[in-house]
């Protein structure tokens, strides 16, 4: 079993370079299945195991990939399957996302439902929605999502009863080889979703509006390979913010894009962190007493549910009550049980934590119990007195490079370690995403 240990009581001081986005990255590599001449270079890729598991997802469906140290390269030229394996999509979510691209290449794709996990239901209506709506034929049976297109996929009008980020993502990518124009109304804005955009224009698509509500997509006949260079993660690069500003240290973020971050940067103001905005990367530096303040995760432009568990481990430490209220997802609060574990005062109720800053925390031994929970975890231990143990790492593992030696880097004191453990079972039973 591996850990991440943590002594709590260092200031974070230096420079942090954040990595591309995974976040961006996923739904690249599953629109690369569209190039049906040339190869795809993508550039600034992380080597994340979210990354590792879409290119082996390629992969199953006889796509050529080459993983390098910081870019992947993909020739679909040649599909030989339009069936996604079981456990790789049960690993991770976006891996629905394959389903968009195979339909408008292939006409057919049978993907396993991805069901629920730790932060909410997550259904895919929408996806399901937007694809009837450009003419498959959808049958669901036996844990499986079968879409097959009888004719042609045909533009249409689509209207997302929420600015779900994936959905987007999946009609974008089927629209692009659609006969006619398609219209995404309700549509997500998030810069991950603009990225997208600007690869399948780069690959030859014909898309307008994207960053908008309304995305417009005429069809075209084919698409090409392309090199392209993702954008920074600003879920990474939020998360050092934090880091920095919990510590009361100083830190330079590298390559975060301040228009990526303003809900984050806002909050931090309020709560009396400076934060300078500059061409290549965002400053931080906070000290002594911190404002409590209230937080609303929404869709983009309002504040990420994915900073959610940071912002909650900062307010921890500010002196006052501040609240969250989590509209994004029905369950993502299940870093309140393993923050209670280090004295952290939080109480639920509904959508919403009360969150009693300013109280002294106790390193304790706590679990990740998804990606997001287990960055704030390490950020509470480098707070907290005494020793903080993390595990279930895989959880991290799934959108974070390097973050004990990035953090260590930059003064924390950290190391991950694997201990013998003769219990553990051979099987992997683990459930990811
Ligand atoms: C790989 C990736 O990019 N993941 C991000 C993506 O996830 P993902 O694309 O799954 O998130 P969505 O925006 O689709 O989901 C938002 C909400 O819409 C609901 N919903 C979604 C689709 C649907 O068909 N029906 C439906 O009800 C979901 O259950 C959830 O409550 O956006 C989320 C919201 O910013 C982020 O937290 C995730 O990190
Ligand atoms: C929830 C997240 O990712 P996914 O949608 O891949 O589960 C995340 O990145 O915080």
């Amino acid at each position: 079993m591996e850990k991440i240990i943590v002594r709590g009581g260092k200031r974070l001081k230096g420079r942090v370079k954040v990595y591309g986005a995974k976040n961006a990255v996923l739904p690249l590599i599953a629109a690369s299945i569209l190039a049906s001449r040339g190869t795809i270079t993508i550039l600034d890729t992380p080597q994340l195991e979210d990354v590792k598991t879409i290119t082996k997802l390629l992969n199953e469906l006889g796509i050529n990939t080459q993983l390098g140290d910081d870019q992947v390269k993909i020739n679909a030229e040649k599909i030989h399957s339009t069936e996604a394996p079981y456990d790789l999509v049960r690993k991770m979510r976006a891996s629905i996302l394959v389903m968009g691209p195979l339909l408008a290449r292939k006409k057919h794709a049978r993907i396993p439902l991805p069901g629920g996990c730790a932060i909410g239901t997550r259904p895919i209506d929408q996806h399901l929605k937007g694809f009837e709506a450009l003419g498959v034929k959808l049958d669901i049976q036996q844990g499986y999502v079968e879409g097959y297109v009888p004719e042609k996929l045909r533009g249409a009008r689509i209207y997302l009863d929420f600015p779900s980020v994936g959905a987007t993502q999946n009609i974008l990518m089927a629209a692009t080889l659609a006969e006619g124009r398609t219209v995404i109304e309700n549509a997500a804005c998030e810069p991950e979703i603009v990225d997208l955009a600007n690869f399948l224009n780069a690959m030859g698509a014909r898309i307008r509006g994207a960053g908008t509500d309304e995305i417009r997509i005429d069809g075209v006949d084919f698409l090409r390979g392309t090199d392209y260079t993702v954008i920074p993660d600003r879920i990474e690069a939020g998360t050092y913010m934090v880091a920095a500003a919990i510590t009361r240290g100083e830190v330079f973020v590298e390559g975060a894009i301040s228009d990526h971050l303003n809900p984050l940067i806002a909050k931090m103001r309020e709560m009396g962190v400076h934060v300078l905005e500059g061409e290549n990367g965002i400053h931080v530096r906070a000290e002594g007493d911190l404002k409590p303040v209230d937080v609303k995760t929404l869709p983009y432009p309002g504040f990420p549910t994915d900073l959610q568990s940071q912002m909650m481990a900062l307010q921890l430490t500010a002196n006052g009550t501040s609240l969250i209220t989590e509209t994004v997802f029905e369950n993502r609060f299940m870093h309140v049980e393993e923050m209670k574990r280090m004295s952290a005062k939080i109480k639920i109720d509904g959508r919403t934590a009360v969150i009693e800053g300013g109280h002294p925390l106790s390193g304790a031994q706590v679990k990740a119990t998804d990606l997001r929970a287990g960055a704030s975890l390490i950020l509470v231990g480098m707070v907290a007195e005494g020793v903080t143990e993390v595990t279930e790492l895989h959880h991290i593992d799934r959108g974070y490079v390097n973050i004990v030696e990035k953090l260590k880097a930059l003064g924390a004191d950290i190391e991950r370690v694997t201990i013998e453990d003769h219990d553990e079972s051979t099987v992997d039973h683990r459930s990811y995403a």
